[in-house]
């Protein structure tokens, strides 16, 4: 069952009572389960009778002499990932474990951010490999989360990391075109971790002058620069406990990922005007359209920040990557937007046909503006191409080929491109038209007035 699997559970075997206190306790703290053992025995009925991720055993447990409980441990649980801590290492010992196939050889006193550091690497999605293979399986997942909506293999890849990444503080870097849904599954994974009763703290990158980043992230003092007029907490102290969701990483300033880096390294900040740093709690998830990675190598992106909040990466493939996705997601919100007693209640299929063939520049977002403005513009309970925006409407409109040039018009592959355009502009502004105005070298008036041409409403490009 997906719910009790979330949190990742740990076998912890040690003849050393300490050792096992103390472990045990920083284990729960950084979010896993644990099971203490101090001989194989114990260890062994509990491998029986439970379910475990991983489990942790000293080499000298009583009963584990002749490394019984790794040899048993093994052959029946194959699958479950072994990490061996010792106080008396020796080769011989260590070859032989090696040779069972452990995961990890950490030697004693083990320091614990090393202990974490090595069963978070082994505990990582592409590191463990189980695949959906039953429809029981895929149902669960998507019962688990029900905002959203995919049928997809690569989408239902992706829900499987999130499953097993969402328990844990593990930072999330989640990377994909304007529009594929990267808030939304940052949310899912906030509300499958167990910081779901605390805030989900959206910070958009765009939206911070470089010279304000610290005051509005990091807070300020009264009287520490002209218009503090009053202590004013930042937006990490509302943050504690819960996940902060920086947005459009990509498009930090460098000075200001200094200073994030700072803060996610030592897990304090010091407001504005203070001289006392503050702890805090919190987990990272960020998101980007860029290549990150293209960013960091010509310079403008920092690799130690990138390599601090990009722990795990997800990918979000483009709408017209996800095959039938298109069509389930357009139902989904017609049944979601309509109302309720009147206005259309299905597609016609040349709509449909519309729905798969075009690129969807603006992925899911633009997806789903099209079907309310249609639902607003429907004649009749069956929505028709005529009631698509006009780049929609004509074969091959949004993306043409050379063999198709003679099939459409000039005017409409113009119009089309130009639709596509202002999506994109308005997805990247989050509707805001003044921006986009500058952005396109056009006026607001002018910028209006195509927006009418195209029957596309700003307002429905903001977040
Ligand atoms: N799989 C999905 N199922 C249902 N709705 C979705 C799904 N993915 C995204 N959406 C919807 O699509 C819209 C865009 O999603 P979201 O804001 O998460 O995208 P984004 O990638 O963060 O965009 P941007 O890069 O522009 O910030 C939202 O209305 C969201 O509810």
């Amino acid at each position: 069952m997906l719910t009790s699997e979330a949190t990742k559970r740990i076998l912890v075997a040690d003849d050393e009572p300490l050792f096992l206190i103390t472990t045990g306790e920083l284990l729960k703290k950084a979010g896993f389960e644990c099971r203490c053992a101090s001989d194989a025995e114990t260890a062994l009925k509990y491998l029986a009778s439970e379910r475990f991720d991983l489990i942790l055993s000293d080499l000298n447990v009583p009963g584990n002499l002749k490394l019984e409980l790794l040899r048993e441990g093994r052959e029946k649980w194959p699958e479950i990932p072994l990490v061996v801590v010792t106080g008396v290492p020796s080769l011989p010992t260590a070859i032989e474990s090696v040779r069972l196939g452990i995961s990890d050889y950490l030697l004693k006193p083990v320091k614990f951010d090393d202990l974490i550091a090595s069963i978070q690497r082994i505990l990582r999605p592409e590191n463990t490999s189980q695949a959906l293979n039953t429809s029981g399986e895929r149902k669960a997942l998507l019962e688990a989360f029900p905002d959203i909506i995919t049928q997809g293999e690569a989408m239902l890849e992706v829900l499987e990391v999130i499953d097993r990444v969402a328990p844990t503080n593990t930072n999330v870097l989640i990377t994909g075109e304007s529009g594929t849904g990267k808030e939304v599954v940052a949310r899912a994974i906030h509300e499958r971790s167990s910081r779901r009763d605390y805030p989900f703290q959206v910070i958009d990158c765009t939206s911070i002058p470089e010279s304000l980043f610290e005051s509005i992230v990091f807070g300020h003092r009264k009287g520490s620069f002209t218009g503090a007029v009053a202590n004013q907490e930042g937006l990490l102290e509302r943050s504690q406990h819960g996940t902060v969701f920086f947005d459009e990483l990509g498009e930090l300033p460098l000075l200001s990922q200094a200073k994030l880096l700072r803060a996610v390294q030592e897990r304090s900040y010091t407001p504005v005007g203070d001289t006392t740093p503050i702890q805090f709690d919190a987990r990272f998830i960020c998101a980007t359209n860029r290549a990150l990675e293209s960013e960091v190598l010509a310079g403008r992106f920092r690799r130690d920040l990138f390599y601090r909040l990009g722990v795990v990466n997800l990918e979000l493939p483009p709408l017209r990557e996800r095959g039938e996705d298109v069509i389930l997601l357009a139902h989904h919100f017609l049944e979601k937007l309509r109302n309720s007693d009147s206005g259309p209640t299905r597609f016609s299929t040349p709509v449909l046909e519309r729905f798969r063939e075009y690129g969807w520049p603006g992925n899911i977002r633009e997806l789903r503006n099209v079907v309310e403005r249609t639902i607003a513009l429907a004649r009749n309970d069956q929505i028709e191409t005529e009631d698509l925006p006009r780049a929609l409407q004509e074969k091959q409109a949004g993306r043409l080929v050379e063999s198709e040039v003679g099939e459409i018009s000039r005017e409409t592959a113009l119009d089309s491109a130009d639709y596509k355009y202002l999506t994109l502009l308005l997805t990247k502004h989050n509707g805001n038209v003044s921006h986009a105005a500058e952005q396109a070298g056009i006026s607001r008036q002018g910028i209006h007035k195509l927006l009418k041409k195209h029957g596309i409403s700003a307002a429905n490009f903001r977040a």
